[in-house]
C-alpha cells in the first residue's frame, strides 16, 4: 500500500522541532529508507507511521486514506523496534503467534491456523528449527529474524524498522540487509527502514529520504543523491566526501590553495564549497605535487591519503586501477572525475 506524509510537523514540550513540514510519498512496492544523524527525526517519523506517535499538524495518508483516527492496532502495519523487544519468557514460536493469539475473538485464527501461519513464517526467515529456543538462546541476528517474522505474523501491507540490524556486526548486517530486500520483494510489501548508517541505505533503498533536525532535505533514489546532492549537507553526510574551498569561474571550480584541476560545474560564479567522493579523485603514479601518506586496500579498491609537499591540505582519494603498488613517500598527481559544487555561504 502506499504511504504519504504530507506537511507533518512536530514538537516536543516546546523544545526544537523533531519534523517540521515533512511531506514524502511512497509509492505501493517502494522500500524507502530514513537516513539521517542522530536527533534528525528518523524515529519519529516511523513513530508517526505506526501510530504510535501523532503529529502536531499534518497528514499520514496509508493506502489513500487519511490515517489519523486510527489506532496502531488497526493500520495493518508491522513494526520492527530498535531492541528487538522479544518477551524472553516466552519461545520463539510464542513470541511469533503472540501477535495472533491476543487478537479479538472475533478475527482471530483457531490453534491450528495459528501453528501453522507461525511455522510458515519460521521458515520463511529459515529459522524453523529454533522454534522451541527461548531468545536469549539465539544470536543477535536470529532474534532480528524472530522480531521480523513476529511483526510479518499479522501479514502487514506495509513493514516499518526502525535501526534492525544496528546490534550485528558488519557481516551480519551486509547478509540480513540483502535478505530483508528480497524478502520484501518476495512478500509484496512496502517498506520504510530508519538507518544512520549511508551504505545500508544506499544498498537497500528504491529512494532515501535525507533528514537533518527535522526537517526533509532531500529524498531521492541512492544514485540521484550521490550524483546530484540537492544540498551540502547532503554531498557532505553520503559518500565520505572531502570539503574543499574553491572559486568558480567561467563554469569551472578552480582550486586556488590545491594542486588539482579545474572541474565543471553548474554552481554561479565565486566563493564556493567543493564536495569530492574518493573515488571522483584518481591518483595516478609518476612525479606530481601530491606525496602518499597512507595507503589502504578496501573492497573497492586502494584508498589513498594524499597531502601536499608544503602541507596545505590532504585528500582522500584512490588510485587509478593499473596502479597496485602505491606505497607512502610515493608522488602523485589526482584527475578529478566531478565535483558536488555550492556556492558558499560563511
Ligand atoms: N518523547 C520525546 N520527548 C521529548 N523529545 C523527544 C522525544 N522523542 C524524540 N525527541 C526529540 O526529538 C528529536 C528527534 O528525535 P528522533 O528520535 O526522532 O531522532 P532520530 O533521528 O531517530 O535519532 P537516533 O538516530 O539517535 O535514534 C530529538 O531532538 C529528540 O531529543
Amino acid at each position: 500500500m502506499s504511504v504519504e506524509v504530507v506537511a507533518v510537523s512536530r514538537r516536543f514540550d516546546g523544545g526544537t522541532p523533531a519534523l517540521s513540514d515533512v511531506s514524502l510519498s511512497i509509492p505501493d512496492g517502494e522500500f524507502a529508507v530514513l537516513l539521517g544523524p542522530s536527533g534528525s527525526g528518523k524515529t519519529t517519523l516511523l513513530r508517526i507511521l505506526a501510530g504510535l506517535e501523532f503529529p502536531d499538524s499534518g497528514e499520514v495518508r496509508i493506502g489513500g486514506r487519511d490515517v489519523a483516527a486510527l489506532p496502531a492496532r488497526s493500520r495493518n502495519i508491522g513494526f520492527v523496534p530498535q531492541n528487538y523487544a522479544l518477551f524472553r519468557h516466552m519461545t520463539v514460536f510464542e513470541n511469533v503467534a503472540f501477535g495472533l493469539r491476543v487478537r479479538p475473538a472475533a478475527n482471530r485464527p483457531s490453534r491450528r491456523e495459528i501453528r501453522g501461519r507461525v511455522e510458515q513464517l519460521l521458515d520463511l526467515v529459515q529459522i524453523g528449527a529454533l522454534a522451541r529456543r527461548y531468545p536469549d538462546q539465539i544470536s543477535g541476528g536470529q532474534r532480528q529474524r524472530v522480531a521480523l517474522a513476529r511483526a510479518l505474523a499479522i501479514e502487514p501491507s506495509v513493514l516499518l524498522l526502525d535501526e534492525p540490524f544496528s546490534a550485528l556486526d558488519a557481516r551480519v548486517r551486509k547478509e540480513l540487509r540483502a535478505w530483508l530486500r528480497g524478502l520484501h520483494v518476495q512478500l509484496g510489501l512496502t517498506s520504510v527502514l530508519v538507518t544512520h548508517d549511508q551504505d545500508e541505505a544506499m544498498e537497500i533503498a528504491d529512494r532515501v529520504a535525507v533528514l537533518q533536525s527535522g526537517r526533509l532535505v532531500q529524498y531521492d533514489t541512492p544514485r540521484a543523491l550521490l550524483e546530484r546532492p540537492a544540498a551540502p549537507f547532503v554531498a557532505g553526510f553520503l559518500g565520505e566526501a572531502n570539503e574543499l574551498r574553491c572559486i568558480v569561474r567561467d563554469g569551472y571550480a578552480h582550486f586556488a590553495d590545491l594542486p588539482l584541476p579545474p572541474v565543471q560545474t553548474d554552481c554561479p560564479a565565486g566563493e564556493a564549497r567543493a564536495f569530492l567522493r574518493p573515488g571522483d579523485a584518481l591518483a595516478s603514479p609518476g612525479g606530481g605535487a601530491w606525496t602518499v601518506r597512507h595507503a589502504t586496500m578496501d573492497s573497492r579498491g586502494l584508498r589513498l591519503v594524499l597531502g601536499t609537499a608544503r602541507g596545505e591540505g590532504t585528500l582522500d582519494a584512490v588510485a587509478q586501477p593499473a596502479w597496485r603498488d602505491a606505497t607512502p613517500g610515493d608522488l602523485c598527481s589526482v584527475k578529478l572525475l566531478s565535483a558536488a559544487v555550492f556556492p558558499r555561504r560563511d
